[in-house]
């Protein structure tokens, strides 16, 4: 049985894995990251390693422990762990990456896991950036059909759903890349989220279940804005580019640790996509 179990965006992190970005690079698989390799050189390795340093020094600081994964050189997407594997209350599932450069990072997870998953996806595919394991009882999972497609959300959401918890499939267009770029929880009833692009709807359920949040606009959200880690206690991980974002989550009384990040968030993550919680506390 795995150890690892997580009920909710918010509790408090205890476990979290990473990835260090040694053979890190931008390659051309999302809009963002298009428009980065079109202006920029390759970002160094010393640099690399300086930014992830700062964010795993964040989370301990937050309290958690930090596993790594070893990273393999023909992957270079690895240090992105919120896609390959997402732990639910019953234990991790396997997600099904869509982009061909990444579909390798399963290997390692499996090792990482001993095998021990709750659920293996394997209907269309999975990506862990579109999944939200918002409260107990409560999900919701994007399907862009770019990454997430509705064959995998809809199989996800049944395992959830037999288990009695709602699930909410939510779509929106694949420019976005996964819906954690336009959505994340910061506390359990405060969202960041890019209202430009929701549909509304989403945000009229989101309110009825007592989640409110705080706009990104459009241009912030391709930075990541919205791509932040709640560490459960009123504090967050939130990049230090977004410097408006940041402010305005301290107005709320949240306490944001806010690494550079900004040759992560070029390539589309941030600090959300950059790990997946083990375990929280609920
Ligand atoms: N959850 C996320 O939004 N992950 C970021 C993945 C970025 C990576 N460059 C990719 O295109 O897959």
């Amino acid at each position: 049985m795995s150890p690892w179990s997580v009920s909710s965006e918010t509790g408090v992190l205890t476990d979290v894995l990473v990835c260090p970005p040694d053979h890190y690079r931008w390659i051309p698989t999302n809009s963002i990251v298009r428009r980065t390799l079109a202006g920029a050189q390759q970002p160094s390795a010393m640099a690399l390693a300086a930014q992830h340093g700062e964010l795993v020094a964040a989370l301990r600081e937050g309290g958690a422990r930090v596993h790594v994964l070893p990273p393999e050189p023909h992957l270079p997407y690895m240090a992105y762990t919120r896609d390959s594997v997402v732990v639910t209350p019953w234990g991790p599932v396997l997600c099904q990456l869509e982009r061909p450069q990444r579909r390798g990072e399963y290997a390692a997870l499996i090792d990482f896991h001993d095998g021990c998953f709750w659920r293996k996806s394997s209907a269309g595919t999975l990506e862990g950036g579109d999944i939200h394991i918002l409260k107990p009882g409560v999900a919701c999972v994007g399907a862009s059909g770019g990454r997430t497609d509705l064959a995998g959300a809809e199989q996800f959401a049944s395992w959830l759903r037999a288990e009695g918890w709602e699930v909410r499939i939510e779509s929106f267009d694949e420019h976005f890349l996964h819906l954690d770029v336009l959505f994340c929880l910061a506390a359990p009833d405060l969202a960041v989220a890019c209202l430009d692009v929701l549909d509304p709807d989403f945000v009229v359920w989101l309110t009825g279940h007592g989640i409110r949040c705080i706009d990104v606009p459009y241009r912030e959200a391709m930075t990541l804005g919205c791509n932040i880690i709640a560490l459960g206690a009123g504090r967050v991980v939130s990049a230090r580019g977004s410097a408006r974002l940041n402010a305005a989550l301290r107005a709320e009384g949240l306490t944001v640790l806010d690494p550079e990040l900004s040759l992560f968030t070029a390539g589309g993550g941030g600090p959300h996509c950059l790990t997946c919680p083990l375990q929280r506390e609920e």
